[in-house]
């Protein structure tokens, strides 16, 4: 399946690495960066080559790979004991995304049973979890495009299309299911400041399907909605709580408040890989803060005054209250709340 489906592919694992598609370079160079140690795999996250919640996640999980190849070569009897620290460092390389968290517990599962050389059983482990979430991904986006009444116009935020995913994408999936289904009018892309994941990706990867694309600014979202330009809000998200509370880029938050006074509805599609029931509130997930250089400078120039200092959290968390509905691939939710993603987790309460 992983062969056949993408048109491009922004993680793959090449017998000796895992290769990333360069995502600080699109759209204007397609180059691919080559991860031979689990050092350089967590570098590679937390310096924004792969991003994408279910993308890390992944890419994380080859990393383990990586790790118990090097690891048992050094030591057959103490490799499960050493390799701890590796998966430490995986799992603090973005703190936000809680799918990189889930995906280094479900190898941590996978390798603890494990006698002999692990590489191969760990290999096997980490497609699987790369082909589980473009399955999940094909699923939710029908889901979500059942919602879509035809000749409707939608606004998404950041990137969470192929290149934030195993492939398809999650809102966008949506989109591309939508689209697909003859229902999109009109997909607006926020650009997404400070790295500009909606002009460089969002836009990128909708036009390799040609699906058209109008960017818009962040600011511009208010006057869109009051203009009746468009009908859904359509976002993926890092961490989705046990209430409903939905983490994302930031800026989502802004554009679910928007969308609740202009009656347009808002829509959060993620695999139920991104959801954390162990956490009961949106208070209590930890937001990325990132280096303020990154919101003073654009394309690597410095824009903003000499002088001036800058605050960069790099998501919000929106409240359930604000959130029309959840689509995973079991299914909507619609107006969620505690009870409801008890349930559609399998929780009885
Ligand atoms: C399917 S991706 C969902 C989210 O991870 C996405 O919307 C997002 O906020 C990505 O942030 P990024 O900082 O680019 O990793």
């Amino acid at each position: 399946m992983l062969e056949q489906y993408d048109t491009f592919k922004p993680v793959l694992w090449d017998d000796e690495a895992v290769c990333l598609l360069d995502q600080r370079l699109l759209p204007q160079q397609h180059q691919y960066l080559y991860c031979r140690s689990v050092a350089e795999v967590a570098q590679a996250i937390r310096d924004m080559v792969v991003r994408g919640a279910p993308a890390i996640g992944i890419t994380a999980a080859y990393g383990v790979a990586l790790a118990a190849r090097q690891r048992y070569a050094e030591s057959a009897t103490n490799w499960r004991d050493n390799i701890e620290a590796d998966l430490q460092q995986l799992e603090g390389a973005r703190p936000t995304a809680i799918n990189l968290h889930w995906a280094i517990a479900r190898m941590r599962d996978r390798l603890a049973g494990l006698d002999g050389d692990p590489f191969e059983v760990l290999l096997q482990e980490a497609r699987a979890i790369h082909e589980e979430d473009i399955a999940a991904n094909l699923k939710m986006g029908k889901f979500g495009a059942s919602l879509i009444v035809p000749g409707s116009s939608v606004l998404t935020h950041c990137n969470a299309g192929a290149l934030a995913t195993g492939g398809h994408g999650t809102a966008l999936g949506v989109i591309r299911s939508a689209r697909a289904d003859g229902k999109l009018a009109t997909v607006y892309a926020d650009e997404t400041r400070p790295w500009l994941q909606g002009a460089r990706l969002t836009a990128w990867e909708l036009l390799q399907d040609q699906i058209p694309v109008t960017l818009v600014a962040e600011g511009a979202a208010a006057w869109l909605m009051q203009q009746g330009k468009v009908q859904w809000v359509i976002v993926g998200s890092d961490r989705i709580v046990a209430n409903g509370d939905v983490a994302n880029k930031i800026g989502t938050y802004s554009l679910a408040v928007l969308a609740r006074q202009h009656g347009v509805k808002f829509m959060v599609a993620a695999p139920t890989s991104t959801i954390d029931m162990a956490v009961a509130e949106g208070g209590a997930i930890p937001i990325e803060q990132r280096d303020p250089a990154e919101l003073l400078a654009c394309g690597g120039q410095r824009v903003a005054a000499e002088g001036a200092t800058a605050w960069n959290p790099v998501f919000d968390v929106t409240p359930a209250q604000l959130v029309d509905a959840i689509v995973t691939e079991r299914g909507i939710i619609e107006r969620p709340d505690s009870a409801k993603l008890a349930r559609h987790m399998g929780q009885h309460r």
